[in-house]
């Protein structure tokens, strides 16, 4: 008990939250969104402030760890950032011979991961990497996670990484995929998009803050439909898929393979 409250405020004091004003003052010319080291370093602060819900999708995925992760199997962290949800499945398992691949291609996410994965001690090891994810070879999984990382790639790239996913996880193995959704309900879309914006307002952004970090993204973040991502999953083979947890336009599907 005690040793987990001293963990839970190393963590914080580890993953200490830099506040993110990247986008306060007008920038002349605004280029396409990248994770640069500029976005690493105040990464905790920016994804909490901008994400509805983030903080509970992270624990929960602990929560699914424990239950889903078996003895003698990979998990793999596909787009790992700063290793939230890395941490916190290492928190969560005690089987033997497991291993975690938290895997990014932003050489600045990963130089931060390796650091807080390093300071803390823990059985299971994990190997970060920097690498496309495109380009992985997964095996023996029982956990896989896209965490926010799924819409960052090519619409085309997209099917293709769920099929190697499916390929790599074992009978009764788990994908957590989370994103930001769009909505075929114009009402809906508009309402939810709205929803987010508020919830950013709340947090402290301004309205050119907003507006400059929309329109960097624009180009580079593709959302889909949840009915998209379950006909993704069902056509690369998933048999059981459900929306898990939904606020606003953000939200994570379970997809598990019989
Ligand atoms: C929104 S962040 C993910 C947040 C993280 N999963 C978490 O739970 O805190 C998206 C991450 O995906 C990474 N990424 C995007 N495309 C990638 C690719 N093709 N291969 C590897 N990483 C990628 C980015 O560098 C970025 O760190
Ligand atoms: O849509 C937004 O405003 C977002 O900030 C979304 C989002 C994401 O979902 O990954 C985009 C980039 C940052 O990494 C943090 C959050």
């Amino acid at each position: 008990m005690i040793a987990e409250i001293v963990l839970k405020i190393c963590i914080n004091v580890m993953m200490e939250d830099k506040k993110d004003a990247l986008f306060s003052a007008p920038i002349e010319r605004l280029g396409d969104w990248t994770f640069d080291d500029k976005v690493a370093e105040v990464f905790p602060d920016m994804i909490k402030r901008s994400v509805p819900g983030y903080s509970n999708i992270i624990s929960m995925i602990g929560m699914l760890a424990k239950r889903f992760v078996k003895a003698n199997s990979n998990i793999y962290d596909l787009g790992c950032s700063l290793g939230a949800a890395t941490l916190t499945i290492r928190r969560n398992i005690d089987q033997e011979n497991c291993r975690i691949y938290a895997i990014d291609n932003s050489s600045a996410m990963v130089e931060r991961c390796q650091k807080h994965i390093n300071a803390y001690k823990a059985s299971t090891p994990v190997d970060v990497i920097c690498a496309d994810i495109n380009d992985l070879t997964m095996q023996n999984a029982s956990m896989i996670v896209l965490n926010f990382t799924l819409q960052f790639l090519t619409p085309e790239n997209r099917q293709l990484i769920l099929n190697k996913i499916y390929q790599a996880l074992n009978p009764n193995g788990i994908l957590v995929l989370s994103e930001k959704f769009s909505f075929e309900d114009s009402t809906i879309n508009e309402l939810l998009f709205d929803m987010h914006y508020d919830f950013k307002r709340a947090n402290g952004y301004s309205e050119l803050e907003i507006s400059q970090k929309r329109s960097m993204l624009e180009n580079v973040m593709i959302t889909d439909s949840i009915d998209t991502h379950k006909l993704r999953l069902k056509h690369a083979g998933f048999e059981h898929i459900n929306t898990w947890f939904q606020c606003f336009n953000f939200g994570s599907i379970i997809a598990i393979k019989k």
